[in-house]
């Protein structure tokens, strides 16, 4: 007995030495090909320079992105920076050039639809969007799903949309109105929340939702789906990944949401099956879930659950990210009072005493087309406050190279890869000195954003003299947003709806300063100046963080 114990103790040491070179391997060396821009500790990586970001600006509801955007300064704004994220998360390299984004996202021999999903889209939202969503699926599976679902996002078929996206912008300004009147302080985000769930429930299923309506609070979806969604308030904080009431409570919805949406399913093939006979080009239905149905003969388990993922996909993709653009909107153009007078001379130019909602209906592409000025601001707004993001990784192995602008080739595989559209959208070297100003003249003559979608040349420069690749917020390449130009009538008709009716005020943070006698302080840039600044938080997108808290008053000209 004795013999073993002293063999062990002696082995003790060599065996520490190997864990220990094999631990500095793991940490050190597999990676080390990538320019480093911090040094790493043996433990933690590069975790601490996380840490103190947050700790620099004194509030860790920030998003991790202004901390990325800390750190990339402080690395002397490389094209791209690698952070050791282990044991947490994975090494992660954040790319902060729309030429290298390009590079990730284009196809290329290696990779026909850009480089492949990360897996921490399922390991973070697999509950919310289901094991296989379009966000995450790859290779053949994405493709026919992709096939299937782009007729309902034509932009021909959107324009059909119109009078529904209408109906339920009228209520929304029923709620306006009244909180107009009442002059209470309120939270635009469940507004706007409802609003876009409200728009997108319909267009996925062809059901009325109900989202914005009190006394209901919506349909059964619309309830377990929120109740989900509130598991996730806590994403940006790592930590709190170890909540386990919060875990169970999230596995206890996403069966109800499953649940609630399987129903729905049902109701809706039998619906189709019995309407196939009658059916005619006019009366098609083409919402998203008519579309996963088609050519479905029997509804077996394995289809409700594949169509049940591609709606919850589509619901929570299509409303949060929709909802936090018209929040910023709402909030720039009331600091901003030269481009809110604009904005309100091109309505003023367009509607003159009608009712914008009367001249959309009897001139649904002209009037969306001629909006030109309300595009530009939409798309200031993505630019500088983009909602989502994409993350991509390579299998390890694979070989999947970056060219840095100084002709050097860097093997990237194995890595997360973090487009980081904060940054990239923010680069003084592209925008120039105005890179974090809001100014949508930027846009003047090239406000379209179809050629996201196509796979143009990263270094193709748009009427603006912007490179198409430096705006980004919808991504590019194949995987591109499928609703973006949802996302981009909505905005613009809402805007075309209120901008002249109401005088947004924001109050708290972000709260413009007055002056003795109660008039904004304006800045050398005509912007008004502000108290605080209404920074945005991660819960799963990146959204104001006080719910964009409001009072809103009639404006003079527009009731
Ligand atoms: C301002 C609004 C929106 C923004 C900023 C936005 C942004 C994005 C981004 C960045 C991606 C790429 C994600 C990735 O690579 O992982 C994406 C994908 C996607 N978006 Fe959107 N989106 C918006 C609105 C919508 C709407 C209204 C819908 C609903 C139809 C939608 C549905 C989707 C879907 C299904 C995908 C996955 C597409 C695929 O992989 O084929 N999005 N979106």
């Amino acid at each position: 007995m004795a013999n073993t114990v002293y063999a062990v103790l002696a082995l003790l040491p060599v065996l520490s030495w190997y864990l220990y070179a094999r631990l500095k391997d793991w940490r050190f060396k597999k990676y080390s090909h990538i320019p480093e821009s911090f040094p790493n500790s043996l433990a933690l990586g590069h975790l601490k320079y996380i840490a103190e970001g947050f700790k620099q600006f004194g509030d860790s509801r920030r998003h991790p992105d202004y901390v990325f955007d800390l750190l990339w300064k402080k690395a002397g704004c490389p094209q791209l920076f690698l952070l050791d994220l282990r044991p947490v998360n994975y090494v992660t390299v954040f790319v902060a050039s729309h030429d290298i984004a390009e590079q990730i996202s284009k196809v290329t021999k290696l990779h026909p639809t850009g480089v492949t999903k990360s897996p921490t889209i399922q390991w973070s939202y697999g509950r919310l969007v289901g094991k296989r969503s379009l966000l995450s699926e790859e290779g053949e599976s994405w493709k026919s799903l992709r096939k299937r679902f782009n007729p309902g996002f034509a932009p021909q078929h959107l324009l059909t949309l119109l009078p529904k996206i209408l109906q339920k912008a009228s209520i929304f300004m029923n709620k306006l109105d009244a909180l107009t009147d009442s002059g209470i302080e309120f939270d635009m985000d469940p507004l706007c929340t409802n609003l876009t769930f409200d728009i997108i429930g319909d267009i996925v299923t062809n059901v009325d939702f109900r989202a914005q309506d009190d006394v209901s609070g919506g349909n059964d979806i619309v309830h377990s789906f929120r109740s989900l969604i509130e598991t996730y308030t806590d994403t940006g904080r790592i930590w709190l990944w170890l909540n386990v009431p919060v875990r169970l409570r999230r596995i206890y919805y996403s069966v109800k949401v499953d649940a609630a949406i399987k129903r729905c399913i049902k109701e809706k093939f039998n619906e189709i099956k019995a309407a196939q006979s009658t059916e005619t080009k006019q009366t098609k239905d083409r919402s998203v879930l008519a579309l996963a149905l088609k050519d479905t003969d029997v509804l077996t388990n394995d289809i409700s659950q594949t169509t049940a993922d591609q709606v919850k996909t589509f619901l929570f993709a299509g409303h949060d990210t929709t909802s936090i653009l018209l929040q910023r909107l709402f909030y720039a153009l009331s600091i901003h009072p030269k481009c809110l007078e604009t904005i309100r001379a091109e309505h003023n130019a367009m509607f003159g005493d009608k009712d914008p909602r009367d001249v959309l209906l009897a001139k649904p592409d002209e009037t969306i087309k001629a909006l030109t000025y309300t595009s530009a601001c939409i798309k200031e707004a993505l630019r500088l406050w983009p909602p989502a993001g994409t993350a991509r990784l390579a299998p390890p192995g694979t070989g999947f190279k970056v060219r840095l602008d100084n002709g050097e080739e860097v093997c990237l595989d194995g890595t997360v890869l973090y487009s980081c559209q904060y940054l990239i959208q923010r680069d003084p070297k592209v925008y120039g000195e105005t890179a974090d100003d809001f100014a949508p003249e930027r846009w003047i003559g090239d406000t379209d954003t179809s050629s996201t979608s196509k796979d143009e040349d990263s270094a193709e420069i748009g009427a603006s003299k912007i490179p198409i690749s430096a705006w980004r917020p919808f991504e590019r390449g194949p995987r591109h947003c499928i609703g973006q130009e949802l996302a981009n009538l909505e905005a613009r008709v809402i805007l075309a709806c209120v901008m002249r009716r109401y005088d947004f005020i924001k109050v708290g943070a972000g709260e413009v300063e007055l002056d003795e006698k109660g008039n904004p302080t304006v800045d050398e840039k005509g912007r008004y100046k502000t108290k605080s600044e209404l920074f945005n938080s991660m819960v799963v997108t990146s959204k104001p963080f006080d719910k964009t808290r409001m009072r809103i008053k009639w404006h003079k000209a527009g009731k």
